[in-house]
């Protein structure tokens, strides 16, 4: 087609007697190309939020998704006008209120939930669960009415209790697939990275560092011993105190924001890594592994964060532990005790409400 257009135009400035004009270059490249992908609905729960709006941004700058579907319970229909303009592949539509929720959520390959209050200084991520249980559990129940098979990314804390409830309502619902469901713990594996590289003087797109346990205070488990690139120079004192960091790395942001939130930009960017790592392993793409929240028998609680191979149906593969350093070791078993208390605590909620 681009090829006939250029031939007619040489033509007919040949027949006008001047010299052919050279194509012009396409104006506003798209970040990636869309050929060959099949198509991918993408909804976001909350997404006039702090988290959503970006969120939002990003995955409509996402070549995997082709519909891009943004509820909340108000201000979507600006956030959706907004981010539709601009020039990539997915087709926005924005969805305000309880009544528009179902038609938000139908046909979605993965719903990714911000939705819910965030920390203000002085509080643990568990003060939230009076508010953000009952939206999670209200949300999770139209997800298994109207897109039982999407995979659910479970942003809304604390993460530690959400996701439990959310599985506690999709086994009511007699839909739940443990396959399909995650707590994002992306932005702990991001804050883990950056910390290390600037302490070790490593390139951070180079590095690596799992984090496993769960997403509040200790239960966050950095796993600096496996580390890559490994670097020789960190001394134990160092090592505690990048554990220290990536742990307290929410309190840091909520404290700077002095009683404006907690994460949104970093978790806006840690939630668009991991949903698409999620698409790519809906697509077939093979060895797609990310750490994440999720039912799990690695130990003996029931839902713990460890890396994770994702494939055409969500979890394909949760992987072990790997060796832990004896500081590692300590700190695992640290955590178990208050990571059981805040899965029971979801469970109880969820069988009770
Ligand atoms: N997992 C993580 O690593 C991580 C990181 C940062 C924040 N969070 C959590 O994410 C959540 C959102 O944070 P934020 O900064 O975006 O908060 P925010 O207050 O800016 O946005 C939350 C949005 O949720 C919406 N909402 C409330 N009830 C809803 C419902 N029933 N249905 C749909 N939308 C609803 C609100 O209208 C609002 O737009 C908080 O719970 C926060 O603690 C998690
Ligand atoms: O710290 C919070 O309350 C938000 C989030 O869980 C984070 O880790 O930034």
């Amino acid at each position: 087609m681009r090829q006939t257009l250029l031939l007619r135009s040489i033509a007919s400035s040949i027949r006008r007697g001047r010299a052919p004009r050279e194509p012009s270059p396409p104006l506003c490249r798209s970040f990636a190309a869309a050929a060959d992908q099949p198509d991918r609905k993408v909804a976001i729960l909350g997404a006039a939020g702090g988290i959503g709006q970006p969120l939002s941004l990003l995955m409509k700058l996402n070549s995997l998704v082709s519909s891009l579907s943004l509820y909340d319970i108000a201000g979507t229909p600006g956030v959706a006008a907004d981010v539709s303009h601009i020039n990539t592949r997915a087709e926005v539509a924005g969805y305000a209120g309880e009544d528009q929720l179902g038609k938000a959520l139908e046909g979605s390959d993965i719903v990714i939930i911000p939705a819910g209050v965030p920390r203000k200084p002085g509080m643990t991520r568990d003060d939230l669960f009076n508010i953000n249980a009952g939206i999670v559990k209200s949300l999770c129940t139209a997800i298994a009415k109207y897109c039982p098979n999407a995979l659910v990314n479970m942003i809304s804390n604390p993460v530690n209790s959400t996701v439990p409830i959310a599985a506690e309502v999709f086994k009511k619902a007699g839909t739940y697939d443990e396959r399909k469901l995650f707590g994002v713990t992306t932005l702990d594996v991001v804050r883990a990275k950056t910390f290390y590289a600037q302490k070790a003087k490593l390139p951070v797109e180079e590095v690596d560092v799992p984090v496993v346990g769960g997403h509040a205070g200790i239960t966050i488990l950095p796993l600096f011993s496996q580390a890559t690139p490994a670097s020789n120079d960190l001394t134990d004192e160092d090592i505690k105190a990048l554990t220290k960091r990536t742990q307290d790395g929410g309190t840091e942001v909520v404290e700077a924001k002095a009683g404006k939130g907690s994460a949104t930009l970093s978790m806006a960017y840690a939630g668009a890594i991991f949903a698409d790592a999620c698409l790519k392993g809906l697509n077939g793409v093979p060895d797609i592994v990310e750490c994440s929240f999720v039912q799990s028998s690695i130990t003996e609680l029931p839902f713990f964060a460890s890396k994770v191979r994702l494939g055409k149906n969500g979890v394909e593969e949760v992987l072990g532990l790997g060796s832990l350093s004896d500081y590692e070791k300590q700190g695992l078993e640290n955590l178990k005790p208050e990571l059981k208390s805040s899965i029971e605590k979801g469970i109880k909620f969820a069988r009770e409400n």
